[in-house]
C-alpha cells in the first residue's frame, strides 16, 4: 500500500465515537457480576483509554464484585444487598474504591455523573435503579428486558422525557437496531426475532413433563444467567422479547414475528416494502451486541469468533409451535392486554422459574402458573394505568403473592 493510499484510508476512518472522545467515556455497570456485566467489563478492560468505569453494582456477590472493581479501577462498588456491605468494604479496603450497600447506596451510585449506564440487572429488581439511570445526556445500554416487560410504557416515556437514548443490548433487538433504517421506518413491513428453540425444541409435551432443571439449564448456544436460560427453554424469553421489541421500535404489534432458528447465527431481521429482508448475523457471543452499544455510533473491535459461513453451511428456520411452547403465546396475549398483564407476566414468571429450579413445580407448570396468575391479576387490576413505578411494583407484588400461593397449592 503506498503512502497516499494509507493517508486516504486513515482520513476515511471515523475519528471519534461516544467512547473515543479525548476523555474516556464514563460508564456505570448495573449487574456487574452477571453474564452481561462480565462481558461488558471484559470489553472495557481491553480498551482502558477509551472507557473508564465509575460504578459497578451487583446484588450480593461481594468478593466477585470487589475483584471486578479492582480490575477495572472503578470509582465505586455497591451491593444492593445490605448484608453484603461488610464483605464488600473489607474486600476493597485500602483500594481507594468507595463502597456501599443497600437500595439508597445503589441509587447514589447511579446518580454519579456518567455518559452511559449498562443495565444488566436481572428481573424487575432492576426497574428502580435502571429508571433512576435515565438522566439527561446519558445513553442507556439496556439488557434488563424485564424493565420493558414490567413497565414498558412508563420506562419509554421517562427515557423520552429525559432525552435518554436507549441502545438495545439484547442480541435480537441489537440485531434489529443494526438493520432498522430509522429514515425508512414507514417502509418497514415486519420485524422478526429469532429464537434458538432452547434445549427442548424437538421434545413432545409428554417428554417435557419430565425434564429437570439441569437439562433446562443447558442452553444449546448461549452462556447466560439462570433465569433467562430457563426462559429460553420455555420460550417465555422470546415472548418477553416480543414485548421488548414493541416498546423499542416504532412498529405495531401485528408487525412482530418470531422464527425458530436453532443455530442462533441470524439474530434478527427487518423486512421492507420493497421485499428486502435485512438481517444481522454473528457468533452467539454477547460481546458483539455489547460492543455495538459501547462504541455506538461507531464500531469497535470485539474478541469474538468470526463466522465461517462455508463451514456452518446450513442455517435453518422453523415456525414456533405455540402448542408445545404456551409461554410464548401467554406473553403475546399479555402484550395485547396491556401493561398490567405484562407486569404480572414477568412477576409470575420470576416466581415460577425459581420454583422450578428448586424442584417445587414441574417444567410445564411454569406456563400454567403464569397463565393463571396473569388472568387473576387482570381480573383485579385490569383497568389500572401505571402513573409511576409504585403502581407497577404493586401489581408486581400482587402477582408474586398469587404465584407463591399457586406453588404452595402444587406442593401440597
Ligand atoms: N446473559 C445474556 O446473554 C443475556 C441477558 N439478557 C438480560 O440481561 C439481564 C441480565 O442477565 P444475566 O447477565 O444473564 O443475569 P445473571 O444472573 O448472570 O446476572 C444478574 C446480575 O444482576 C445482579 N442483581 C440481581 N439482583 C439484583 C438487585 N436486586 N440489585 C442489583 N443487582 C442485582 C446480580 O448480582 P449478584 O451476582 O450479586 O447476584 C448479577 O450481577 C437479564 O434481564 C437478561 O434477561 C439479555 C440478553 C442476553
Ligand atoms: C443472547 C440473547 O439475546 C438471549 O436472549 C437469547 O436470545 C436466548 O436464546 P433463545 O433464542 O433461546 O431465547
Ligand atoms: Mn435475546
Amino acid at each position: 500500500m503506498d503512502a497516499a493510499h494509507q493517508e486516504n484510508q486513515a482520513a476515511r476512518r471515523p475519528g471519534k465515537s461516544a467512547g473515543s472522545t479525548d476523555q474516556p467515556m464514563r460508564i456505570t455497570v448495573l449487574g456487574a457480576t452477571g453474564s452481561i456485566g462480565k462481558s461488558t467489563l471484559d470489553l472495557i478492560r481491553r480498551n482502558p483509554d477509551r472507557f473508564s468505569i465509575v460504578a459497578v453494582v451487583a446484588h450480593s456477590k461481594a468478593v466477585e464484585l470487589a475483584d471486578l472493581a479492582r480490575a477495572v479501577d472503578a470509582d465505586c462498588a455497591v451491593c444492593a444487598d445490605e448484608a453484603s456491605g461488610l464483605a464488600l468494604s473489607s474486600a476493597l479496603s485500602g483500594s481507594g474504591i468507595a463502597t456501599g450497600a443497600g437500595e439508597t447506596a445503589v441509587l447514589e451510585a447511579v446518580d454519579r455523573p456518567v455518559d452511559m449506564v449498562v443495565g444488566g440487572i436481572v428481573g424487575s429488581a432492576g426497574l428502580k435503579p435502571t429508571l433512576a439511570a435515565l438522566k439527561p445526556g446519558r445513553i442507556l445500554a439496556l439488557a434488563n428486558k424485564e424493565c420493558l416487560v414490567s413497565a414498558g410504557d412508563l420506562f419509554m416515556r421517562t427515557a423520552e422525557d429525559m432525552g435518554v437514548r436507549i441502545l438495545p443490548v439484547d442480541s435480537e433487538h441489537n440485531a434489529i437496531f443494526q438493520v432498522f433504517e430509522a429514515d425508512n421506518a414507514s417502509e418497514v413491513e415486519k420485524v422478526i426475532l429469532t429464537a434458538s428453540g432452547g434445549p427442548f425444541r424437538t421434545l413432545s409435551l409428554a417428554e417435557m413433563e419430565q425434564v429437570t432443571p439441569a437439562q433446562a439449564l443447558k442452553h444449546p448456544n448461549w452462556e447466560m444467567g439462570r433465569r433467562i436460560t430457563i426462559d429460553s427453554a420455555t420460550l417465555m424469553n422470546k415472548g418477553f422479547e416480543v414485548i421488548e421489541a414493541f416498546h423499542l421500535f416504532p412498529i405495531r404489534r401485528d408487525q412482530l414475528g418470531v422464527l425458530v432458528h436453532p443455530q442462533s447465527i441470524v439474530h434478527g431481521l427487518v423486512q421492507y416494502t420493497d421485499g428486502s429482508l435485512l438481517a444481522q448475523l454473528g457468533a452467539p457471543d454477547m460481546r458483539t451486541p455489547i460492543a455495538r452499544c459501547l462504541a455506538w455510533p461507531e464500531r469497535m473491535s470485539a474478541p469474538v469468533e468470526r463466522l465461517d459461513l462455508g463451514k456452518i453451511a446450513n442455517l435453518t428456520f422453523e415456525t414456533p409451535d405455540l402448542g408445545r411452547f404456551p409461554a410464548l403465546k401467554l406473553a403475546m396475549d399479555a402484550l395485547d392486554h396491556g401493561s398490567v398483564a405484562t407486569a404480572a407476566l414477568n412477576a409470575a414468571d420470576e416466581i415460577a422459574v425459581e420454583a422450578f429450579l428448586t424442584g417445587r413445580i414441574a417444567f410445564l407448570d411454569i406456563a400454567r402458573l403464569v397463565g393463571e396468575t396473569v388472568d387473576a391479576v387482570l381480573q383485579q387490576h385490569g383497568g389500572v394505568r401505571f402513573a409511576g413505578v409504585d403502581d407497577v411494583l404493586a401489581v408486581d407484588a400482587h402477582a408474586r403473592a398469587l404465584a407463591v400461593e399457586w406453588t404452595e397449592r402444587r406442593a401440597s
